[in-house]
């Protein structure tokens, strides 16, 4: 009894391998998981680990075995599934025990949960773990939020099972109760962005440029070894690469076109649109998932309006591929802005203090999104503080250079019917950013106008009504 240090509820994808993670650094832990056999497997599969773990049976023996005060990980779906494992087990914890939940939990349900507990003698953590099931087993990147005391209890063990970026871990305390989860939210608004802008890439090189999946993965690969080097470029060109075993085409042209999500990006774009801060690459990739699942009725109008592809003239391919990487790296620039702009807002709305170029630093190894480029995103946060990242000095003279190829790349996308709807919205919203004199003195027009809402003029301060006779 009380042998363990920590336990684990949930061994599926995440669970089972941030558990070995944890026995591997030498922390004893308990683990239950709702279908037993899938426990008793998991302690058999362990090998030399199975001495480090205590598998449980009941939720009582897993409060049992762990050593109080317990630091209780929970590692299930989002959602009610957590809130009726805190139900199950808040009988037998006591005083001082720490739940953490580690899913992808919607922050305003983290928010919730600190609130339920508050006053229970329970402490609560939300904790965004990104990485998926290699990143979990070998080091993820973790996004911790909750009291700072709590943060202190379990640090040791965090510190330890994290992802290294060049000997720092990839691991912080980003602020109370639900920074961490809206961090984690962030994070995967900017990858839905990030994958998103990728294969819009994939697109103009496949039906634009004609390439073959294997000439793609050589490109994605090249371009890995520059400034577009992260994990989501690597994966892709591997990914390219891939070989279907039934078929001998490459995987990738027999997998249906139509993407699953599971509610992170989305959450990003709802949080952006609720606290009024644009962030249309985010919106727009999401929206692209959700239209890539209308498969039949994107049939049916292809049979209405006609495949709409004209491919590039052969004449300039180079420069049309050489463009693409420039393309590509001028719209993640957005993205990111975009991201960071949100978190900024975010932070100031709930108090958070969010240290943004600790979420850069942390985001550099372990996670889906990590790259050489968030090194200088944290960079840029340490030296300016911009209030835009599009304001940092740093990437002003990278997107000078870069977006040019992003407007010739979104122009030859609409002329040839290829559908780049993150990469326009990236461009789009530089443009509109970037604009000293835009056309909302028009809007203020037509609001006066219509609904007598006033304007400001740029000659003289106080509000103003329009002289409408209509
Ligand atoms: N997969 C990934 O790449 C990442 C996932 N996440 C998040 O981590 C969490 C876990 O994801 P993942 O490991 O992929 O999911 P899996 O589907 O692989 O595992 C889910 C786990 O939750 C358990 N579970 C499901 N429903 C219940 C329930 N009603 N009561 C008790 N236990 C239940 C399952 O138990 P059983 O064996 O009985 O079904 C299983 O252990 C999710 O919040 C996910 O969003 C975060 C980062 C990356
Ligand atoms: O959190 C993750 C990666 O960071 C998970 O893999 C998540 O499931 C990705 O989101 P979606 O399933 O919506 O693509």
């Amino acid at each position: 009894m009380h042998t363990a240090e920590i336990g684990l509820i949930g061994l599926g994808v995440m669970g089972s391998n941030l558990a070995l993670n944890i026995a591997e650094k030498g922390h004893r832990i308990a683990v239950w998981n709702r279908t037993t056999e899938t426990t008793r497997r998991f302690a058999e599969d362990a090998g030399a680990l199975g001495a480090m773990i205590v598998p449980c049976d009941t939720l009582a023996d897993l409060a049992a075995a762990i050593r109080p005060p317990r630091p209780i990980i929970l590692m299930v779906p989002a959602g009610a599934v957590v809130d009726e494992q805190i139900r199950a087990l808040r009988p037998l914890l006591s005083a001082d025990d720490i739940l953490i939940d580690a899913g992808n939990a919607n922050f305003r349900d983290t928010m919730r949960r600190f609130d339920e507990l508050d006053g229970s003698g329970l402490a609560f953590i939300g904790m965004g773990v990104s990485g998926g099931e290699d990143g979990a087993r070998n080091g993820p990147s973790i996004m911790v939020g909750g009291a700072p005391s709590s943060w202190l209890r379990v640090k040791d063990v965090l510190v330890a099972v994290a992802a290294q970026y060049r000997g720092e871990p990839c691991v912080a305390h980003l602020g109370s109760d639900g920074a961490g989860h809206f961090v984690k939210t962030i994070h995967n608004g900017i990858e839905y962005a990030d994958m998103q802008m990728i294969a819009e890439v994939y697109g103009l090189l496949r039906d634009g440029a004609g390439l073959k999946a294997g000439e793609m993965a050589r490109l994605f690969q090249t371009w890995n070894g520059g400034r577009l080097e992260s994990y989501l470029v690597e994966i892709t060109a591997s990914v390219l690469a891939t070989e279907d075993p039934e078929t001998g085409d490459p995987i990738v042209d027999v997998i249906l076109d139509r993407a699953g999500q599971k509610g992170t990006g989305r959450w990003a774009a709802i949080e952006a649109q609720t606290m009024a801060v644009p962030a249309t690459a985010i919106e727009a990739a999401v929206a692209a998932r959700s239209l890539s699942a209308m498969k039949d009725e994107r049939v049916a109008a292809e049979a209405l309006y006609g495949a709409p592809v004209t491919a590039f003239s052969k004449a300039n391919r180079r420069a049309v591929i050489d463009d693409l990487e420039s393309a590509l790296y001028a719209g993640k620039i957005a993205a990111y802005a975009q991201g960071f702009a949100v978190m900024e807002a975010a932070s100031r709305e709930f108090a958070w203090g969010l240290p943004l170029a600790t979420v850069a630093r942390i985001w550099r190894a372990g996670c889906i999104i990590r790259s050489q480029f968030l090194d200088d995103i944290a960079r840029a946060y340490d030296e300016d503080a911009p209030a835009n990242l599009l304001a940092a000095p740093r990437f002003v003279k990278a997107m000078q250079d870069a977006h040019p190829a992003l407007r010739r790349t979104v122009a030859r996308a609409a002329a040839a019917g290829i559908p780049v709807p993150a990469l326009s919205a990236a461009l789009a919203y530089f443009d509109t950013y970037r604009t000293a004199r835009g056309t909302a003195n028009l809007i203020q027009a037509q609001r006066d106008y219509f609904g007598a809402h006033g304007f400001e003029r740029i000659d003289a301060g106080g509000a103003h009504h329009g002289p409408w006779s209509g």
